[in-house]
């Protein structure tokens, strides 16, 4: 580094200095020098990246534009370099976008739209382009043609990393035989030593996108993915952010663009899911954050010392006795009916008694006289708040409390309304709670009685729910965008209202059919369970989550279980540690799901697959790389639901495994000792041989099948010994005609004739089915409905 130091002394001015080094970076020379955050650290993890950029935005644009994708992908070796070239059937770019897309960072038709998309910031495809340029110095070769298009639009182009803008080398028409979509060829130093990863992506791509064809030929493979469905993924609508989860910043962002003149008019306008209903509720809200609500009091009752009608009357002048009077009867007649009333419902009690009274009497009560009303009343209502307060803290605190305590608690926190200079008995809910704090700690030292947490928000509670809310205008757009403390109010506002979940149309979750089946499809497994949970929302972006297992099988069992992880139906190859779904899967204790976890935390061990797919119109990944999801606890906690939901099915599968295992063993010990003991009790007793298939039915409390041959009738009986009913289906199968029979289906076939029955068996009862055969025949029997661990067959 230079050093200025020398230069101090000499009167030089360093900060003159360092000012001619200071200029402008721009963001394509600041991504060559880092060009790993964009995932492009090594030539091993660099074309991973670079097929991964080039197939989510090839996978995003044709589904964009309702095409089911026809995608090759090439990686060739050229001399020193790895060639890349990717190919898709999509909309194809037009010819003044083309440089952009491809020759300028951060340029892209995502960045603002609040739809579920693979590309989010505009900087992948031409971070690959820099990649490609920088080692090896060979521009990217461009071919796309639009739907309709005669030819095909040819550019061969660089970055200019000074300006992020696109060099072209060559711009020319060229024919294609797609008849629309885009090419990309770039040449890069590389390597195959992610061989590996890059075949996961592509399969585990093919997996979650079972609508796009896959054609991928590197040098050693040539695979080819069919497409499992013609169904698009259901097509995704743009929308607002939601309420939920909106930062300070962008609220105030937002308040600060907007038109809309009113708060209510900016929430409808701006937001997902408000309407009127919810902006009034959310408004409701923001006063109560921003003005506070005002203590009710109950009324005194008439007679008494603070009579408010004597009060009234005392303080109307010059208005004759009969107005005056009927005046304060008025006032103290609504007052009394009502159980609670606040500083602003008074003022409205008084105006409508004075109106009410002009109209009767024809003397009218102006400003003055009403507010002196309002201010005598007020004193009346509020003589005695501390009796008041009282019966409240006593109705929430616990019977043990002493008396004298709850008195003192009260008396505190009344003080601090009688202190108050607003006059209203306005607080908001932060400083009641404080006051009630404050209070709580006086109480304890003065008089040696606690009141613990729970006590506190009892009592905070309680006074808050008398409370009003006031009916103040809440201030315009511009009053709150300007300042930060309001808009913070309104931000507490919108996190506390109820608002329906975002829409999900703007979201396309693989759902969890299609999960399993993708599971299904690609492990070979005992068991497999997928749920998909409902949407939620995370920073105004609605998102959901999506979790399978495959179990058993094929699947390897030693060492850890398999994680695969996806976002927006892309699969996460890098930095399996950094990603919040795998701090998750660790942090569950999965042994209570029946896998083995080495320690009760970490990952688990055994032959199962786990996968989970965060969708959402803004994912939040903990790099530009988009290789691991972030730790955001919203979608850390429905990760873990919805593993947790599959987990609980893993749990029942292996329950169940384990008993029916436990029942086999059994049967097995029995099966072994039963003959003996028959033979030695034939043996013993000299009779004939004993029929035990009956007995070891029974034993073990299955459903035994057993036929009877005779005279040309077939019976077959059905007994059930289990504890519960059971719904079966029995199907024989024999070589001789039956003929037609009630009661049963008969299928001729090939020959063989199927008789099918589905007799309900209650528990401990049995069931005949019978029929006629002519001539020899042989059988063959199947059962459906009842686990083959609680099956006998004797037939
Ligand atoms: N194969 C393609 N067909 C049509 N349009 C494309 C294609 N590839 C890229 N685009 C357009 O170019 C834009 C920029 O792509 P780029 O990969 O740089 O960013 P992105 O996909 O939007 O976001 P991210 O940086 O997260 O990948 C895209 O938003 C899209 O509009």
């Amino acid at each position: 580094m230079t050093s200025y130091q020398s230069e101090l002394g000499g009167g030089g001015n360093v900060a003159e200095e360092l000012a001619k080094g200071q200029r402008a970076i721009s963001i394509a020379e600041f991504f060559e020098k880092n060009k790993h955050m964009l995932g492009f650290d090594s030539g091993a993890r660099g074309l991973v990246t670079a097929v991964k950029e080039a197939v989510d935005n090839a996978l995003d644009a044709t589904e964009e534009a309702g095409i089911l994708p026809d995608l090759y992908v090439e990686i060739a070796e050229v001399g020193d370099y790895y060639r890349l070239v990717i190919e898709d059937n999509g909309p194809g770019i037009t010819k003044a976008q083309i440089p952009k897309v491809f020759g300028k960072l951060l340029y892209g038709s995502r960045f603002h739209a609040r739809e579920q998309s693979r590309g989010q910031q505009g900087i992948g495809i031409s971070a690959a382009v820099l990649y490609s340029q920088l080692t090896s110095g060979k521009p990217a070769k461009i071919t796309s043609r639009t739907q309709g298009d005669a030819d095909a639009q040819y550019f061969e182009l660089i970055i200019d990393t000074d300006a992020n803008e696109p060099e072209i080398s060559v711009e020319s028409t060229t024919s294609w035989e797609r008849p629309h979509g885009t090419r990309i060829e770039l040449e890069m130093e590389a390597n195959m030593r992610a061989r590996q990863r890059l075949h996961d992506y592509i399969k585990h791509t093919a997996v979650v996108n079972p609508h796009a064809r896959i054609e991928f030929r590197e040098p050693e493979e040539h695979l080819k993915f069919e497409r499992a469905t013609d169904q698009l993924p259901a097509e995704t609508e743009e929308i607002r952010p939601h309420p939920h989860g909106v930062e300070l910043g962008t609220l105030i962002k937002m308040l600060g663009r907007t038109d809309s003149y009113s708060v209510s008019g900016f929430l409808q306008s701006e937001f997902t899911r408000v309407g009127q209903k919810t902006a009034d509720n959310l408004l409701e809200s923001f006063r109560d954050q921003h003005f506070g609500r005002e203590m009710s009091w109950e009324p005194p009752r008439a007679g008494v010392d603070a009579d408010v009608e004597a009060r009234v009357a005392e303080a109307v002048n010059g208005k004759g006795q009969a107005a005056t009077e009927a005046f304060a009867s008025a006032v103290a007649d609504v007052l009394s009916e009502r159980s609670r009333v606040a500083h602003h419902e008074l003022v409205t009690v008084v105006a409508d008694a004075a109106e009410r009274t002009a109209e009767e009497t024809g003397t009218a009560f102006g400003e003055t006289v009403r507010e002196n009303a309002v201010a005598a009343a007020w004193e009346a209502l509020t003589a005695d708040r501390e009796a008041d307060l009282y019966r409240l803290v006593d109705e929430v605190t616990t019977s043990r409390k002493d008396d004298a305590a709850v008195e003192a608690l009260a008396r505190r926190v009344a003080t601090t309304f009688a202190n108050d200079e607003d006059g209203r008995d306005r607080v908001t809910r932060e400083t009641l709670a404080a006051r009630v704090g404050r209070a709580a700690e006086r109480t304890k030292e003065r008089d040696d009685v606690s009141f613990g947490d729970t006590a506190r928000e009892n009592v905070v509670e309680a006074v808050w729910g008398v409370s009003r809310t006031v009916p103040d205008d809440v201030p315009p757009v511009r009053e709150v965008a300007a300042d930060r403390d309001t808009a913070s109010d309104l931000l507490e506002a919108m996190r506390v209202t109820d608002i329906l979940s975002p829409p999900t149309d703007c979201l396309a979750p693989i759902t969890d059919e299609l999960l399993e089946e993708g599971l299904r499809k690609e492990f070979d497994a005992d068991f497999y369970a997928a749920a998909t949970r409902d949407a939620e929302v995370h920073g105004g972006d609605p998102f959901v989550v999506e979790a399978g297992i495959a179990y058993g099988g094929d699947l390897k069992a030693e060492g850890q279980v398999e994680v695969l992880r996806f976002a927006n139906r892309v699969p996460l190859v890098y930095q399996q540690g950094a990603c919040a779904i795998t701090t998750v899967v660790k942090d569950i204790n999965w042994r209570n799901y029946g896998l083995d976890q080495p320690g009760g935390s970490g990952m688990p061990n055994g032959p199962a697959v786990l996968m989970v797919h965060v969708a959402s119109t803004n994912v939040p990944f903990t790099s530009e790389s988009k290789d691991a999801v972030a730790s955001v606890p919203a979608i850390e906690d429905e990760i873990e639901l919805a593993l947790r939901e599959a987990a609980r099915e893993l749990k029942r599968y292996l329950n169940k495994r384990r008993s029916l295992e436990r029942r086999r063993h059994k049967q097995d010990v029995i099966a072994e000792i039963l003959p003996q003991m028959a033979e030695k009790l034939s043996a013993v007793t000299g009779r004939d041989d004993l029929v035990i298939e009956d007995s070891l039915a029974r034993i073990m409390n299955n459903v035994l099948v057993e036929r009877e041959v005779g005279d040309g009738r077939v019976r077959v009986v059905v007994n059930n010994y289990s504890e519960t009913n059971a719904d079966l289906e029995v199907t024989d199968i024999l070589t001789a005609d039956p003929g037609d029979l009630d009661g049963a289906q008969v299928v001729p076939m090939d020959g063989e004739w199927f008789v099918k029955w589905n007799p309900t068996v209650p528990s401990g009862d049995r069931a005949v089915l019978e029929y006629d055969v002519n001539g020899d025949a042989d059988f063959d029997i199947s059962v459906e409905g009842v686990e083959a661990a609680k099956l006998t067959i004797n037939a």
